[in-house]
Order: structure tokens, then sequence, then C-alpha cells
């Protein structure tokens, strides 16, 4: 099972400009995660303090008992081994085909013998369904096929935590659906801490377990994905829905005055833009039949039953709803709704 990844009080700028602060969040061990936001808002930045290639001013990453904000260099270079981690692009050689591309880590952190490593390259490239396309230099192929390349490459030093920045950049809906199964699968194949960062709003509703959400330089929210989906926190729903309508702005967050203006060429007609509000949760992806049973479903089911009474009511329904009738019996908690807090908006994380 992938490690827990524990994150408490980050704060990050460079120089005068903060980028977020007192983030604070826990990435359980095994689950998929997603941290959305809109552009700009350091996702990627959180995504490469996790890794300790960016180092925030305050805070603790505690990854497998050892916070790296603290540690020696040579302690942060065994952690790295525990990750595989995607990049936008990629990030792969472009003078060297597939193969080479995805064998190059076990080629440089291994003493593994050539024909263990054709075994584990073929493997990886036929999880993510790139056999046959071993011989292709990265210039040949899609920039879809690119990305399960990068993500081959992730997989092969048998990461227990994989980052994945914004898997969706640069594909139709359709591969993005594709590339989003094959993270799942990935789950289900290896059972490693997934967090995928990520603005696309399909994946963001059908893939994590666990979803949180930085805006004006911090973190709104982070829990179980039925928290978020079923959030009345404007900025949520204004990004659940793509429409113009909301605190988020073009370029940077919006005035009152910039919020009146548009609601009012609203009132008189104009369209927002966005789809149509999308209530309720659609169901989450599971991994293709055949793949092994992914271990996250159940142990998040008792995670999240441990923290249930803790939620927004909204979201303790849907929590119910999704857990299997047969083995829980949602009228013990019945009760609980009438008792909680409505107007919880951040969850314990
Ligand atoms: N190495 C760096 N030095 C200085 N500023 C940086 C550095 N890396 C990122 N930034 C700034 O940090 C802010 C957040 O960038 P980041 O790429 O993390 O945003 P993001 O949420 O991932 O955006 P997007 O969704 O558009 O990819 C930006 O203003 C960016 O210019």
């Amino acid at each position: 099972m992938g490690v827990e990844v524990s994150v408490e009080g980050l704060t990050k700028s460079f120089g005068s400009q903060r980028i977020w602060k007192d983030v604070s969040l826990t990435l359980p061990s095994g689950e998929v995660s997603a941290l959305l936001g809109p552009s700009g808002t350091g996702k990627s930045v959180f995504l490469k303090s996790l890794i300790g290639l960016l180092r925030p001013e305050e805070g603790s990453i505690v990854i497998d008992g050892t916070d790296i904000m603290q540690c020696s260099s040579k302690e942060l270079y065994e952690i790295r081994k525990l990750f595989g981690v995607l990049f936008q692009d990629g990030a792969l050689f472009g003078s060297m085909n597939l193969y080479d591309n995805v064998a190059f880590p076990l080629r440089e952190h291994t003493k593994k013998p050539e024909s263990d490593i054709r075994t584990i390259v073929m493997s990886k490239l036929e999880l993510v369904g790139l056999i046959g396309a071993e011989d292709k230099l990265p210039g040949e192929i899609s920039g879809g096929m690119r990305k399960r390349a990068g993500l081959a490459r992730a997989l092969v030093l048998d990461p227990e935590i994989i980052l994945v920045d914004e898997p969706d950049s640069g594909l139709d809906p359709v591969r993005t659906t594709y590339i989003s199964q094959t993270l799942i699968d990935i789950n289900a194949e290896i059972d490693a801490t997934v967090l995928i960062v990520s603005h696309n709003i399909n994946l963001a509703r059908t893939v994590p377990d666990n979803i949180g959400m930085l805006f004006r330089r911090e973190l709104v929210m982070f829990g179980p994905r039925e928290v978020l989906l079923t959030s009345d926190e404007p900025v949520v729903r204004q990004f659940l829905n793509g429409t113009m309508i909301g605190p988020i702005g073009m370029s940077e967050e919006k005035d009152e005055a910039q919020m009146a203006h548009e609601q009012a060429l609203v009132d008189s007609g104009h369209h927002a833009g966005g789809v149509e509000d999308v209530e309720g949760i659609v169901p989450q992806m599971q991994a293709t039949p055949g793949m092994p049973v992914r271990q996250a479903v159940a142990r998040r089911q008792e995670r999240v039953r441990s923290i249930l009474y803790a939620l927004p009511e909204a979201a303790q329904y849907a929590i119910l709803q999704s857990l299997d009738a047969d083995q829980y019996d949602s009228a013990q908690y019945t009760d609980a709704y009438s008792g909680s807090d409505a107007s919880t908006e951040v969850i314990a994380r």
C-alpha cells in the first residue's frame, strides 16, 4: 500500500508574492486525491513542494515518517525514490525512443540486468496501452501517447506515491477519460497513493476519492469527494459549473463591483457561460473489469464512516447513499443529520 502524505501549515512565497499559506491536508494511503483550483493558484508549486523540488518557508511535509522540510539531502534522496511523477508534458527525452525513455530510471537508479529491465518496461507500457509504440520517438506520437509514456516511466520504480500534473492538458475529452481510467486502473494494480492536479471538471467529478481546492492563497477545503461535490461555497460551485458568475475572474479574483456588474448582465439575459447547474454526485469511475479490486475503496469506506459526523449534512447524505446498502444500515445514522452542523465549511483533514 502507498504511504500517507501529511502536510501541516505549509506556506510558500516567491519573493514578496505569496502563493499559498497555512495549507494542511493528508493524502490517505493508497487513495486517489485531486487538487483543483483556478489557473495560477499554485497547484503545480504544491506538487513540486511535495517532492522537495521547491522549498516552502514554513510548515511540515511528513512522508513515511520523515519531514522532508527538516531532513538531510541524503534522506530526501531516499524519500524521492517513493515518488513517481508525471509532469504536464510527459517530460520525455526527445532523442530517445519510448522504450529507452521508460527504461531510463531503471538504468539510472538500479543495477538490474537488461533482461529484467525489458520485462518491467514492457509491463508498464502494456498497462498504459503503448505496446507496439516502443520504437517511436516522442516527436512522432500524439500528446495523449506522450502522457501515457510519461506515466509508464513514472511507474517503473514501483512508486508508493504518484503525482500527476494536469493529466488532461492538451487532451480531448475522450482521451482525458481514457487517461482517467488508466489512473484508476494503476491505483487498483499497485495501490499507490495518488495526487492529481487538475482543473478538469469531469475528471474532478469522476476520478478522485478525495478533493481539495486552492483559491485566494488558501486551501478552501480538502476531504472526501462528496464534501466538495455537494458544497455550497460560491467558488466551488462556480468552478464545478465553469460559469463567469462567481468570485473567480479572468486574470485575478474579482471585487464586489465586478461581480455585481456581471450579475446584472446575466439578470438582463446575457449567457453566463459554462454548463447548467449540475446537482448531485455522479458515480466514481471504477477499475476496468479484470483489474484487481481497488483496495482503496474499502479502506476509504471505513475512513469516511469514522469522520462522517464531522462532515456537512449534504456530504453525509451523499456518502451514505454511496455506501453499499448491504453492508451499511443508514437508518442508524439518520439521527446524525439533525445534530450535524450544516454550515461547516472546512472539514476534518
Ligand atoms: N520557480 C518559480 N519562481 C517564481 N514564481 C513561480 C515559480 N513557479 C511558479 N511561480 C508562480 O507561482 C504561481 C503559481 O504557479 P503554478 O504553476 O503553481 O499555478 P497552477 O495553479 O499550477 O496554474 P495552472 O493551472 O495554470 O497550471 C504563478 O504566479 C507562477 O508564476
